[in-house]
C-alpha cells in the first residue's frame, strides 16, 4: 500500500512543459509553409550566387528600385539575400541555413519536437562557422568560399597561434564534433578496427575452408575443456579454435563447464561475446530526454483547438438569481441600545460580586440575537465557579438562553452570551451579498448566516463533508435547509451541482420541484425527482451508493484522488469521454426528518446513509441530514462518527444538545434560528440566515423558467429487492409468528402482507419481513408488483409436511 502511493501521485501530476506560445492548426500552416518556401527561396538565390554573384555587384550600392535589373534568379532580394549571407555572411556555409529555415518549417508542418530543431539549428550554426573558418584557411583568396565571417574568424586565429595552431584548432573542433553528435568514442573506434579485422580473418578462413590446428598456448581453463571434450566424444576428433587475439585478453572468458559439441567446434563465439558483453559494460549513457506523454500532447493540442472544456456550456445562457428576489429588511445592521447594555453589565457585575467574584475588565460583543460579554475575573478565580453560576446569572437578567464559555478558546478571558432584548433578523440577502461569500473560491460555498460579532460565517460543505442539523420543532431548521440550498443556487452553475432532496414531510421542499430540470437528480423510473416516500428513499440510497462506486471506478481509471482533481483534468482535455469519463457534479443530498425514515426502515437506510457518510466525500457526494429528534437510536454511533459538522438549533434538553454536539449548550439558546455550530472542535453560535418561502419560490421560479436540461440528472438504477426479499434468511431467526403466518395465508392463497397485517395486528414492517421469510421457506411466491403474491402451498397438510422435512 505504502510503496504503491508515490506511484499514483507520479500518475497524478504529469510532467507538462507549458509551450510560450501555442499556434493553431491554421496558425501552423501559414507559418510552416512560409518557411518551407523561404526556405526554398534562399537556396534558389544562394544558387544563383554562384553564377551571377559577380554580374550582380554593381547594383548592391543601389537601393533597391523597380529600375534596378539583376541576374540573380531570385532577382534584387535573392541578390540582397545571397549577398547578405554569403558574400558578408558564412560564404558557402550559407547553404545550410537555408535548409534549416526549410527544416524549420517542415518541423511546423507535421508538429514535431521543437528540442530536436532547436538542436539542428544549434549544431548546424557551429558546422557554418566552423566550415567558413575552414574555407577562409583554405581558400581565403576567394572570398565566396568563407565569406567575410570565416576569412575574419581565421584570421583572427591565425594571429595568436598561428598556421600550426589554426590546422590542429579546426581538427580539434571536428573531433569534438564527432564525439559528440555521433558519439564516437575510442572503444568504437577500435572495435570497428578488431570488426574489420576479424571478418577479413574469417573471409580468409572461409577461403581456405580449413580448420585450424589445436594452439598448444592454451590457457588451463581451456586445456581443461579441451580435455573433457576429448573424453566426452573421443569420436567427434573435436578441435578446438580459439581467436588469439580474445586469449591475448581474456583467456578466462571461456565457460568451462558448458562447452557445446559439434562436428566444427567453434568456441570463439561464445568468447567473442563475452568480450563483446564486456565492452558493452563501459557503454555511454545517454542524455534523458524528458518527452511529454502522447496524452498530453493530444489534450495541448484539443485546448489549443477548442480551449478548456467548458460544463456551463450547455446551458451557457443561464443567468444566476440576481440579488433582488430576496427580501430587504428595513432594519438591517445592528442597533446599539446603550441602557441595556449598560444594565445588563451592572447586573452581570452585581452577580458575580454577590458570590465574591471580582472582575477585572468587562467587554461586550453585539450580534444579531446576541450580546457576548467577556470578563477577566480577578486572580484566583476558579472557572468553574462561575460556570456553576449559569441560572444565577440568567435569574438576575430575566434572559433565556444565557450561555457561559468558561474560557474562550485561545483568548483568555470568560464569555457570557446573553440574548438582546430586539432580536434582528439576518436576511439572506445580506449574507449573500457579503464580500466574504461572493468573492469565496470554496467547492460548495454555504453562507449560514452571521457570527456573535457579527460576520457573515461562510462555510466550504465540500470540506465539511456532511452536515448533521438537528432541533426541535419550530426552532429553524427548515429555514436553515432552505439558506444552505439558496447559498448553493446563487453559486453553483446546474452543471456543477445537482441536489437529492428527501422529504418525507412532503411540503418542506416541493418548491424546488420547479428546478427539476436544472439541479435535480432523481432514479430512471421515478416521475418525481423530489423523494417523499419512504421506500422510494432506499433505492435512491442504494442507488447513490452505486454512483459512488462508479465515480471511484472513474477517479481510479484517470489517477486522480478527488473530484476536483478529476474535474480540473477532464476540462483540460486529458480524459476521453468515449472511455466512460464524463464532467462530474457535485451532490448534495438532504435529507429531512431522518427520524422519520429511521424509525420506519431503520438499517436498510442507516447502511447506505453510513456507507456513503464514510466514502463518498471524494467523490463529491456530500449529505445534509436533518431531524427533529436527535435521539441515539437515531442518531447513531456509527451516523455521528461519519458527521463531523453538526448544526443544533434549541433542543428541549441537555441529553439531546449531548446527542448532536456532545455537550449542552444547544439547549440554552433561543430558538427562531439561533443555532450552534461545530466541525469537531470549537462551538460557534450563529444566527442563521433567514429565507422565507415567497424568496425561495421567487428564486426557483426565476431559474425554472430559464432553458433546461432535457431532463433531471439521472442517478443510477438500483435493481432493489422490492419489498426487501432476502432469500437466504435462517432458519433460526424466523419470526416467531412465522407458522401462523403461513396457515393464513395458506387458507387464504393469497400472499399479501397487509393479510397478515390485518389479522395478526402487526405493523407493515414485521409483516413484510415474515412474507419474506415465506418466500424463502418457499410458501409463497416472489414479488409481483401491486398484486398479491402466489401460494406455492395448496392445503395445510402440505404445508406441515413441507414445515417438517425442512427441520429434517
Ligand atoms: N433564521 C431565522 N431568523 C428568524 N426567524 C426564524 C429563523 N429561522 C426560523 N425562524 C422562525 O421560526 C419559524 C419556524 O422555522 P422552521 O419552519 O424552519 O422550523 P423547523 O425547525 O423546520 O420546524 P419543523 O421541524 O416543525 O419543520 C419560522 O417560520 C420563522 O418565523
Amino acid at each position: 500500500m505504502a510503496k504503491k502511493k508515490p506511484k499514483a501521485k507520479k500518475a497524478k501530476e504529469p510532467r507538462v512543459r507549458k509551450p510560450l506560445f501555442v499556434l493553431n492548426n491554421q496558425q501552423k500552416l501559414i507559418f510552416g509553409s512560409f518557411l518551407v518556401l523561404l526556405g526554398i527561396l534562399l537556396f534558389i538565390a544562394f544558387l544563383s550566387f554562384l553564377f551571377t554573384g559577380k554580374a550582380d555587384q554593381s547594383i548592391l550600392s543601389e537601393l533597391p528600385s523597380r529600375a534596378v535589373e539583376t541576374e540573380n534568379w531570385a532577382s534584387q532580394a535573392g541578390a540582397w539575400l545571397s549577398d547578405f549571407f554569403i558574400q558578408r555572411g558564412f560564404g558557402l556555409s550559407a547553404f545550410i541555413f537555408a535548409g534549416l529555415v526549410f527544416l524549420s518549417g517542415v518541423f511546423t508542418l507535421l508538429d514535431l519536437k521543437k528540442a530536436q530543431l532547436i538542436q539542428h539549428w544549434f549544431w548546424g550554426t557551429l558546422i557554418a562557422l566552423w566550415m567558413s573558418t575552414l574555407f577562409g584557411f583554405a581558400g581565403h583568396k576567394n572570398d565566396i568560399l568563407s565569406g567575410t565571417i570565416g576569412f575574419e574568424l581565421n584570421t583572427f586565429i591565425q594571429d595568436f597561434i598561428g598556421i600550426i595552431g589554426t590546422v590542429l584548432l579546426l581538427l580539434f573542433g571536428l573531433i569534438t564534433y564527432l564525439a559528440i553528435r555521433f558519439k564516437v568514442t575510442p572503444e568504437r573506434i577500435s572495435n570497428a578496427f578488431k570488426k574489420a579485422k576479424k571478418e577479413i580473418k574469417s573471409d580468409f578462413k572461409d577461403a581456405k575452408n580449413d580448420v585450424v590446428p589445436v594452439d598448444n598456448n592454451l590457457s588451463a581453463e581451456a586445456e581443461d575443456m579441451k580435455s573433457s571434450f576429448d573424453l566426452e566424444s573421443e569420436d567427434l576428433e573435436p578441435t578446438l579454435q580459439k581467436a588469439p587475439e580474445v586469449e591475448a585478453e581474456e583467456p578466462k572468458a571461456v565457460p568451462p563447464q558448458e562447452p557445446s559439441v559439434e562436428t566444427a567446434l567453434e568456441i570463439e563465439i561464445p568468447k567473442e561475446e563475452e568480450v563483446d558483453e564486456e565492452e558493452e559494460l563501459e557503454m555511454e549513457v545517454g542524455e534523458i530526454v524528458e518527452e511529454q506523454s502522447e496524452t498530453d500532447n493530444l489534450s495541448d493540442k484539443l485546448v489549443a483547438d477548442f480551449g478548456l472544456f467548458d460544463p456551463t456550456l450547455e446551458l451557457g445562457n443561464f443567468k444566476f438569481p440576481p440579488l433582488d428576489l430576496l427580501k430587504k429588511y428595513n432594519i438591517e445592521g445592528i442597533k446599539i441600545d446603550q441602557a441595556e447594555l449598560e444594565d445588563k453589565k451592572n447586573r452581570i457585575v452585581e452577580t458575580l460580586n454577590n458570590y465574591k467574584i471580582g472582575i477585572q475588565s468587562i467587554k461586550a460583543t453585539i450580534g444579531p440575537t446576541v450580546t457576548l460579554y467577556e470578563i477577566v475575573p480577578d486572580a484566583g478565580v476558579r472557572i468553574s465557579k462561575i460556570k456553576n453560576l449559569e441560572d444565577d446569572i440568567a435569574l438576575s437578567l430575566a434572559a433565556l438562553g444565557i450561555r457561559i464559555i468558561a474560557p474562550i478558546p485561545g483568548k483568555g478571558t470568560i464569555g457570557i452570551e446573553v440574548p438582546n432584548r430586539n432580536s434582528t433578523i439576518v436576511s439572506m440577502r445580506s449574507v449573500i451579498a457579503s464580500q466574504k461569500f461572493q468573492k469565496s473560491e470554496m467547492e460548495l460555498p454555504i453562507a449560514l448566516g452571521k457570527t456573535i460579532s457579527n460576520e457573515t460565517f461562510v462555510v466550504d460543505l465540500a470540506k465539511m463533508p456532511h452536515l448533521l442539523m438537528a432541533g426541535a420543532t419550530g426552532q429553524g431548521k427548515s429555514v436553515g435547509l432552505n439558506a444552505v440550498l439558496t447559498s448553493l443556487l446563487y453559486k453553483k452553475h446546474p452543471a456543477e451541482v445537482k441536489f437529492v432532496l428527501v422529504d418525507p414531510k412532503k411540503v418542506e421542499l416541493t418548491l424546488f420541484n420547479k428546478i427539476e430540470r436544472h439541479y435535480l437528480a432523481k432514479l430512471p423510473d421515478s416521475a418525481e425527482a423530489i423523494i417523499t416516500d419512504n421506500t422510494k428513499v432506499i433505492n435512491t440510497l442504494n442507488s447513490l451508493c452505486i454512483e459512488m462506486d462508479n465515480r471511484y471506478e472513474m477517479l481510479k481509471n484517470a489517477f486522480c484522488r478527488n473530484i476536483a482533481e478529476y474535474n480540473v483534468k477532464f476540462k483540460a482535455r486529458k480524459l476521453n469521454p468515449n472511455d466512460g469519463h464524463a464532467y462530474l457534479p457535485y451532490i448534495v443530498l438532504v435529507v429531512d426528518e431522518f427520524a422519520d425514515l429511521i424509525m420506519t426502515a431503520g438499517k436498510e437506510v442507516e447502511t447506505p446513509i453510513a456507507r456513503l457518510a464514510q466514502l463518498a466525500r471524494a467523490i463529491g457526494i456530500h449529505l445534509i441530514v436533518a431531524t427533529q429528534r436527535p435521539s441515539v437510536n437515531v442518531i447513531t454511533g456509527i451516523i455521528k462518527a461519519n458527521f463531523p459538522a453538526r448544526i443544533a438549533f434549541r433542543v428541549t434538553s441537555k441529553i439531546d444538545s449531548r446527542t448532536i454536539l456532545d455537550s449542552s449548550g444547544a439547549d440554552q439558546l433561543i430558538g427562531r434560528g439561533d443555532m450552534l455550530y461545530t466541525q469537531g472542535n470549537d462551538l460557534i453560535r450563529i444566527q442563521c440566515a433567514f429565507v422565507d418561502t415567497p424568496e425561495v419560490e421567487r428564486i426557483t421560479d426565476f431559474i425554472g423558467s430559464q432553458k433546461a436540461y432535457p431532463d433531471a440528472y439521472l442517478l443510477p438504477e438500483y435493481v432493489g429487492e422490492e419489498g426487501g426479499t432476502n432469500l437466504d434468511i435462517d432458519i433460526a431467526e424466523r419470526d416467531k409468528l412465522f407458522r401462523e403466518a403461513a396457515e393464513i395465508l395458506v387458507i387464504a392463497q393469497q400472499g399479501s402482507a397487509s393479510l397478515l397485517q390485518r389479522k395478526l395486528k402487526l405493523g407493515y414492517n414485521r409483516a413484510g419481513r415474515i412474507i419474506d421469510q415465506l418466500e424463502a421457506a418457499g410458501i409463497v411466491g416472489g414479488f409481483e408488483g401491486s398484486k398479491a403474491r402466489q401460494v406455492l402451498v395448496t392445503d395445510l397438510a402440505s404445508l406441515d409436511s413441507l414445515l417438517e422435512n425442512e427441520g429434517q
